[in-house]
């Protein structure tokens, strides 16, 4: 019989109302024990809740009983709504501990869920996602994950699977009773259509990762070319400062923007130029990095210098790219060759401005935004997929076909990680470790 466990679901701190949340077989009798008798399934009830022992009356609380399996772990389970001071909920906590349950493990009553089929891992990720969302498009995105989304696509894609391997299996007994038979080349066609639905999926620019995790944009410039008196702009306060000194800004400053519901982290960096000055140096070295590895790069220059060649290189090799002429309130931007979306700003004016936040935006819904197709959230789906799709590939072009069915097996497995249908003991310690206590 597993633990009966509880943990405080509503948030830390100080609050008008605090919810407690018990699942697992002993859940009736400790709700009995403390509540009297059970409330009907699913309705908020009244109760004085009583300490078994001496029965003193800890709280008035709602109470609810949720029997199993219809319940969110699929077990039996509680929820008390206590009064939210920390004293109520350490009396509740303290009696429940008297009657045998323990404080629940991060993620549990979650990984029960999944433990009873409620859901599978997909499913389970996207909870600690909604948990965690801070933006529209990460909630949308969450909450199609955990609708199953994902869930129904890769399950549909074991069962293919599951067949191909049962065809690939039939072919190897029919062709040691030297039957003629087809059914291989059956199997290594269906294989051909899933891996090239599998890579498909897999090209998709990492848009659901980017959205899980935020996009990364730098603001690389010449030293005094206004980048950090942009990022104040588009963050809507002094976040870096401002002088009339180049090179001014030394380290990476960064600043949380939303975009069309898209998270992003803009940085303002060092002024790009050769310095003697050892801290200058380091700056330009993390500038560069951050240029390197970000998802978009906004190129800024003065609009009456015109853009620097460090810069313009720095440009060629991001993903994606924005130049902005600052300050065209001191005189009007060049003409550039080069066909690069440029807006011309002004910090001073607030000219551009309005024009470079729709370019960020644009350019967060194109990296980042939700498409009719559920995306990929995660790098541990992306590492499990590409390896399905691989072994689909040697399986299809195996010389023998017991290789061939092992290279299907293979395949099968690593999607199963995913969806947690196969090998899951491994992983459920590392999806489950992220979560907080009493989900
Ligand atoms: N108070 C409270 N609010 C909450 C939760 C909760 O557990 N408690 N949730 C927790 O994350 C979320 C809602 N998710 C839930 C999912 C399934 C069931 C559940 O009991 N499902 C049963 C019965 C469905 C029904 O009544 O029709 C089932 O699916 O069989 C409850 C909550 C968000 N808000
Ligand atoms: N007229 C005008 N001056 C601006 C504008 N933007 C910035 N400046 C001035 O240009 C100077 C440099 O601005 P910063 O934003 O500190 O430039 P930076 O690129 O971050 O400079 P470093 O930190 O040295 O790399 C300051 O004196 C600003 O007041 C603008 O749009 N118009």
């Amino acid at each position: 019989m597993t633990d009966t466990i509880f943990a405080k679901a509503s948030g830390a701190g100080q609050a008008a109302v605090a919810v407690l949340r018990l699942s697992g077989a002993a859940t009736a009798s400790v709700v009995r024990r403390l509540a009297g008798r059970l409330p009907e399934p699913r309705r908020a009830s009244l109760r004085r809740l009583r300490d078994p022992g001496d029965g003193e009356v800890l709280d008035q609380a709602l109470l609810l009983w949720f029997p199993g399996p219809a319940s969110y772990t699929g077990e039996d389970s509680a929820e008390l709504h206590l009064h939210g001071g920390s004293a109520v909920v350490v009396a509740v906590a303290e009696a429940l501990v008297r009657l045998g349950c323990r404080p629940a493990e991060p993620g549990e009553f979650t990984r029960r869920a999944f433990l009873h089929g409620r859901m599978d891992l997909t499913q389970a990720e996207a909870i600690a996602d909604l948990i965690a969302a801070e933006t529209a498009a990460q909630r949308r995105q969450a909450l199609r994950q955990a609708d199953g989304a994902l869930a129904r696509l890769y399950g549909g894609w074991t069962e293919r699977l599951t067949r191909i391997l049962a065809q690939q299996e039939a072919a190897i007994e029919f062709e040691m009773d030297d039957l003629p038979t087809d059914v291989a080349d059956r199997a290594r066609e269906a294989a051909a259509a899933l891996a090239a639905e599998i890579t498909a999926h897999l090209a998709d620019g990492r848009r659901g990762e980017r959205l899980r995790d935020g996009l990364s944009i730098a603001i690389i410039g010449a030293p005094n070319a206004g980048k950090s008196s942009l990022l104040n702009a588009l963050a809507g306060r002094e976040a870096a400062i401002v002088s009339p000194i180049a090179g001014t800004t030394r380290d990476v400053v960064e600043c949380r923007l939303v975009l069309a519901g898209v998270p992003a982290v803009i940085a303002d960096t060092a002024g790009l130029r050769a310095t003697i000055d050892a801290i200058e140096q380091e700056g330009v070295r993390r500038a560069i990095k951050r240029a390197e590895e970000a998802d978009l790069v906004i190129g800024a220059f003065a609009a009456d210098a015109g853009p620097d060649a460090e810069t313009l290189a720095l440009l060629r090799g991001a993903p994606e790219t924005i130049l902005v002429a600052t300050k065209c309130d001191l005189g009007a931007p060049p003409v550039l060759e080069r066909s690069a979306t440029m807006i011309a700003t002004s910090a001073i004016t607030g000219e551009g401005l309005p024009a470079l936040r729709a370019a960020l935006e644009a350019a967060a819904l194109r990296q980042a935004g939700l498409g009719d197709a559920p995306f990929l959230t995660r790098a541990r789906h992306r590492a499990a997929l590409e390896e399905a799709a691989q072994q689909l590939d040697q399986a299809r072009s195996a010389p023998l076909p017991e290789l061939a069915a092992e290279g299907y097996r293979a395949a099968l497995l690593a999607i199963g990680r995913v969806t947690g249908r196969v090998d899951v003991e491994r992983i459920l310690d590392s999806i489950f470790r992220d979560f907080c206590i009493g989900k």
